[in-house]
């Protein structure tokens, strides 16, 4: 048996298009939702991803701005910075590109964000209002997973979840969007002995730890859905994931594939966010 792929690309495009409609309307009221990202440093990767947040905002007819700063900027000239585009009305959803410079706090940084501006969903205020299952914004990728599973008709309620990496941005906002889900669910990281005890219960597994291919065949439970939310480029160029996709495509029963899975589904989701924001501001 071989598990169903996952085309991520493909249901990126289907949240995109319903984003489009709502774009449209607004723009009938006058308000181009705007979304402005700030990009700290020369990093390569992050180069790619802003891009493509760009190239997809401006496809939907989004304001798309993104402010570039070196690596040397100060804290106090970032979160002045932040504090002019949280007074700006055009200016719907504000992201600051991690990881940030290491003599930059990234914690004040987020928590300078205007919490009905913050798209990522990662001050302090939505991440407490995901707790309380209460609206605010939901970070990305967790977001696009869920609707990932859902579009592929996974069913989530009741479900056993294991979350293999527990960061703010992926693993522990993933493992509080599958509770309100009515999952249970299992965190793991590092200092979890005996991984495989715990990924092979997973009827759900999900995997953000950075490290390339450590998800074989042997830590998954036959039939499982399996998300690989890592991302590597190695020397030629070529991408791959968290979850070593060859051995694992026959034992899971869905996988997401690396490129095309987990990551367009962020970007769709920013875009979402971004329209719900101005939505709001509308009201
Ligand atoms: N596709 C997309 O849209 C996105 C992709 N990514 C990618 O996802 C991956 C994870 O990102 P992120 O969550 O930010 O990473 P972090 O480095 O912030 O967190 C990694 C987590 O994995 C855990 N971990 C590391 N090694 C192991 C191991 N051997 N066994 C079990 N757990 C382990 C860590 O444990 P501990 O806490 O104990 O240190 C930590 O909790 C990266 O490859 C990143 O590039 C990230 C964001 C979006
Ligand atoms: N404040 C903040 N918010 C983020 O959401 C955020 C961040 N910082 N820092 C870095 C990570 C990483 N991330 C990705 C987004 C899209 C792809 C993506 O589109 N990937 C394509 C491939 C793109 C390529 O060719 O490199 C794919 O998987 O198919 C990947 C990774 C968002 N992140």
């Amino acid at each position: 048996m071989t598990a169903t792929i996952i085309d991520g690309k493909a249901i990126a495009e289907q949240v995109i298009e319903k984003v489009k409609h709502r774009v449209t309307k607004l723009q009938q009221q006058g308000i181009t939702p705007g979304l402005t990202v700030v990009l700290v440093g020369e990093d390569a990767a992050s180069q790619t991803y802003v891009g493509s947040k760009e190239r997809t905002s401006k496809r939907l007819g989004m304001n798309s701005t993104v402010i570039q700063k070196p690596s040397s900027i100060s804290e106090q000239e970032l979160l002045e910075i932040i504090q002019e585009l949280n007074a700006a009305p055009d200016v719907h959803g504000i992201l600051v590109q991690l990881p940030l410079p290491k003599h930059i706090d990234e914690n004040k940084v987020l928590q300078s964000i205007d919490p009905q501006k913050d798209v990522d969903g990662f001050h302090p205020l939505n991440v407490g209002k995901l707790l309380l299952d209460q609206q605010g914004f939901i970070p990305c990728t967790p977001f696009g997973i869920i609707q990932l599973l859902d579009y592929a008709g996974i069913s989530i309620e009741g479900k056993h979840a294991v979350i293999v990496g527990r960061s703010n941005i992926v693993g522990k906002p993933m493992g509080q969007l599958l509770l309100n889900r009515h999952a249970t669910v299992t965190y793991t990281h590092s200092r979890t002995p005996n991984l495989k005890d715990f990924t092979t219960q997973a009827d759900i597994l999900i995997v953000a730890t950075g490290q390339p291919s450590m998800i074989t065949g042997e830590h998954i439970k036959p039939g499982a859905a399996v998300i690989d939310v890592g991302i590597h480029r190695d020397s030629d160029g070529r991408l791959s994931g968290d979850v070593a996709f060859d051995s694992a495509k026959d034992v899971a029963g869905a996988i997401t594939p690396v490129p095309g899975g987990v990551g367009p589904m962020t970007i769709a989701m920013l875009m979402e966010n971004t329209c719900l924001s101005a939505e709001r501001q509308a009201e």
